[in-house]
C-alpha cells in the first residue's frame, strides 16, 4: 500500500453539530458533533447497529435529522429546498453497502444514469463518459455492456464506485466498500480509494469493519458508541479505555491489522513483532 503524501487541507467539507437521530422513540445519535476536511479520508466504526450507514444516509440528505446542524461542502443542509438539496447531491457520492445497482440495466448504463437524471448529458456522451470511469476503477470498457450478475462481487463494488464517482464529487460516501471481498481484492480495492483521493483530491468517509483498511488508508477514524462519536487518528483511538474500542482494537485481529502495517512485505515470513497499540498509522 502506497503510505499518503496528501495531508487535509483544514478546509472542513462535512461539519456536523448537535445532531439527533431518532426513530420513533429510538434514539439513534445523541448530539453527534464533528467535521470532516477537505481531501481527508476518515473511517467510521461501530459496532452492528451503532448507526454508521444511517450516519451517512443522514448526510447524503437521505434521513431528516431530528435535531441539530449539518453543512456540507460550504451549505448549510437542514432546511434546504429540493433545488438546492438536488445541486448538493451532484457533489457526493455514495457506495451503498450492497452496491446498489439496477441488475436490468447494464453496467454502463447504471454509470450513466446520474449523468443523464442530475447532469442533463446527452446519452451517448453519457456512455462515453461511463466507461472512462469503468476504466477510472479497473474496469475494462467492455464490462459496460455486461449486466451486474455477469461480474463478481469485486468488479460489482467497481462498478457501483464507478457510479459514484460519476458526476466527478467532491465528496465519496463508502458503506463498507470491501465487505465480502477477498484479502487480495480488498488491498486492491483499498489503493484505489487512496490513488482517487490522491489523484482527485476527493474527500472520503468510509464505514468498514475492516481494521487493515483502517490501518491502511485512514486519517483519522471515527467511532460511533454508545450513541456518541470519537474521533481520532487510529492510533489514537486504540488507546481509548471503552471498552468496545478495546476489544475491537485490541482483540485479536485488531492485533493482527496493527503488526501488518509495521511488518514490510519483504519480511512477511520473519518473526513478528510484539504489537504495540501505540504504533503510528500506516499513512
Ligand atoms: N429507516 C429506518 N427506520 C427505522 N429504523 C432504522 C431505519 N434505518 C436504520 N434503522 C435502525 O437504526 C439503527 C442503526 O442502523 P444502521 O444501519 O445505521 O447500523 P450500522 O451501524 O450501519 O450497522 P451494520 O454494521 O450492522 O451495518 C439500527 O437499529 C436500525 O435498525
Amino acid at each position: 500500500m502506497t503510505s499518503s503524501t496528501r495531508k487535509p487541507s483544514g478546509e472542513p467539507i462535512v461539519e456536523v453539530e448537535g445532531l439527533v437521530t431518532r426513530f420513533g422513540s429510538t434514539v439513534i445519535h445523541d448530539h453527534l458533533s464533528f467535521t470532516v476536511d477537505r481531501g481527508e479520508i476518515m473511517g467510521v466504526v461501530g459496532g452492528s447497529g451503532s448507526g454508521k450507514s444511517v450516519m451517512l444516509r443522514t448526510i447524503l440528505g437521505l434521513i431528516h435529522p431530528a435535531e441539530g446542524r449539518i453543512r456540507l461542502l460550504g451549505e448549510e443542509i437542514t432546511g434546504s429546498d429540493d433545488a438546492a438539496r438536488s445541486r448538493r447531491q451532484r457533489r457526493m457520492g455514495m457506495l451503498f453497502q450492497d452496491g446498489a445497482l439496477f441488475s436490468q440495466l447494464t453496467i454502463a448504463e447504471n454509470v450513466a444514469m446520474p449523468l443523464i437524471e442530475h447532469a442533463n448529458v446527452r446519452a451517448d456522451t453519457a456512455h462515453r463518459l461511463a466507461i472512462e470511469k469503468l476504466v477510472l476503477v479497473g474496469l475494462k470498457p467492455g464490462d459496460g455492456g455486461k449486466l451486474p450478475s455477469e461480474l463478481s462481487g469485486g468488479m460489482r463494488k467497481r462498478a457501483g464506485l464507478a457510479r459514484a464517482l460519476a458526476l466527478d464529487p467532491e465528496l465519496l460516501l463508502l458503506d463498507e466498500p470491501t465487505a465480502g471481498l477477498d484479502p487480495i481484492s480488498a488491498e486492491g480495492f483499498d489503493q484505489l480509494i487512496l490513488d482517487l483521493n490522491h489523484a482527485l483530491g476527493v474527500t472520503v468517509m468510509l464505514v468498514t469493519h475492516d481494521l487493515d483498511t483502517l490501518h491502511a488508508i485512514c486519517d483519522r477514524v471515527a467511532a460511533l458508541v454508545d450513541k456518541q462519536i470519537r474521533i481520532a487518528p487510529i492510533a489514537e483511538l486504540a488507546r481509548d479505555p471503552h471498552p468496545w474500542l478495546q476489544s475491537y482494537f485490541g482483540g485479536p485481529r485488531g492485533r493482527a491489522a496493527l503488526r501488518a502495517t509495521e511488518m514490510p512485505r519483504a519480511s512477511a515470513g520473519t518473526p513478528e513483532p510484539e504489537a504495540r497499540p501505540d504504533a503510528p498509522p500506516a499513512r
